[in-house]
């Protein structure tokens, strides 16, 4: 194996094989245990139709559930934060409909981020382009979760995993912006089995991942954007061979990116120093 192929595998905490009971059960365990210490009324997610939102959904439900069974008392709000009409809205349906969650909410993040953009435009003279409004989704995403938490006590679910974590792909203080990830440790195909196992309609699992953030490509995959597949970065991170051009494309990202897997650098930080050579390629 590479070198740093085990060592991000290190940090990204994936196993070459699981066993979706016993990562059900981990997983739940820890949602319960934290939400315990926390102290929170329990946990805020949204649920976009995609596979990661319906797992770590699914998972915070059951948490809830099992919080009852003891006799505490907590709620699980799962909010669907459309950025006006979403094309695949009946996949988002068909996610709710697995989750049951205990609390259904709808929020429109569009208002806000054609706010953002305006004043921009104003200000600035310049159009905003379709990346950057992208990322403001994300991030008005964020923002309306943290609202619902501030206002209930609730801790705001994150869906970052491991096929994710290591590109960096995820909007830094967008969807990356969260307090606990039950998924954290798992690949994308890890998802999908999990998925299975809980009894999800196969809309569901077999969802193709995209992260749907702009207005002139709708549905735009992942993987266009990304370069590579899934199955090769699960491949990767399940510590396989893959051919020496997609491992380093997968490292590039990886060191590009360790910016957003840590907190703001202060000047007592050194590992940006290792990363440099990356940004500057
Ligand atoms: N070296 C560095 N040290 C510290 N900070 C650095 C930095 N380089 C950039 N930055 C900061 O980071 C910002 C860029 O990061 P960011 O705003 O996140 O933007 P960026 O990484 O360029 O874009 C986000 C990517 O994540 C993808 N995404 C987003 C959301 C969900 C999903 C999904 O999988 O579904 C995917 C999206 O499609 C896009 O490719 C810069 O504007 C700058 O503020
Ligand atoms: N339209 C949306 N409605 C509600 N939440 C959303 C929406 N789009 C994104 N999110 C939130 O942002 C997170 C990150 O998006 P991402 O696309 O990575 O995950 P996903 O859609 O759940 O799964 P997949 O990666 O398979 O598309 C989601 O898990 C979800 O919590
Ligand atoms: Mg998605």
């Amino acid at each position: 194996m590479r070198e740093l192929q085990a060592k991000i595998i290190d940090e990204m905490g994936v196993k070459p094989e699981i066993d979706p009971a016993e990562e059900v059960t981990a997983r739940v365990k820890f949602l319960k245990d934290y939400v315990k210490v926390s102290g929170a009324k329990g946990f805020v997610l949204g649920i976009s139709g995609g596979l990661d939102s319906s797992l770590a959904g699914r998972l915070a439900q059951l948490a809830v559930e099992s919080l009852a069974d003891d006799g505490v008392e907590a709620d699980f709000v799962a909010v669907r934060l459309p950025h006006g009409v979403q094309h695949d809205e009946e996949d988002a349906r068909a996610a709710l409909e697995f989750v049951r969650a205990k609390t259904e909410w709808t929020f429109n993040v569009k208002p806000a981020v054609d706010g953002f953009e305006q004043e921009y435009e104003r200000t600035s003279d310049k159009e905003l382009s379709d990346f950057t409004r992208g990322n403001t989704k994300a991030r008005a995403r964020m923002i309306a979760q943290y609202m619902i938490a501030g206002e209930r006590n609730l801790l705001v679910v994150g869906t970052d995993h491991g096929a994710e974590s290591v590109t960096g792909f995820f909007t830094k203080y967008g969807d990356g912006g969260a307090d606990i990830l039950p998924l954290f440790g798992l690949n994308k195909r890890q998802n999908r089995q999990i998925l299975q196992y809980l009894g999800a309609p196969e809309r569901v699992w077999q969802k193709i991942p995209t992260a749907d953030l702009l207005d002139l490509q709708p549905g735009r995959t992942d993987e266009h954007e990304l370069g590579i597949t899934y199955e090769q970065i699960d491949s990767y991170l399940e510590g396989r061979d893959v051919p020496d051009e997609v491992a380093e494309s997968i490292e590039k990202r990886y060191l590009l990116t360790r910016h957003k897997r840590s907190t703001p650098v202060t000047r007592f930080d050194t590992w940006w120093q290792e990363g440099a050579a990356a940004w500057t390629k």
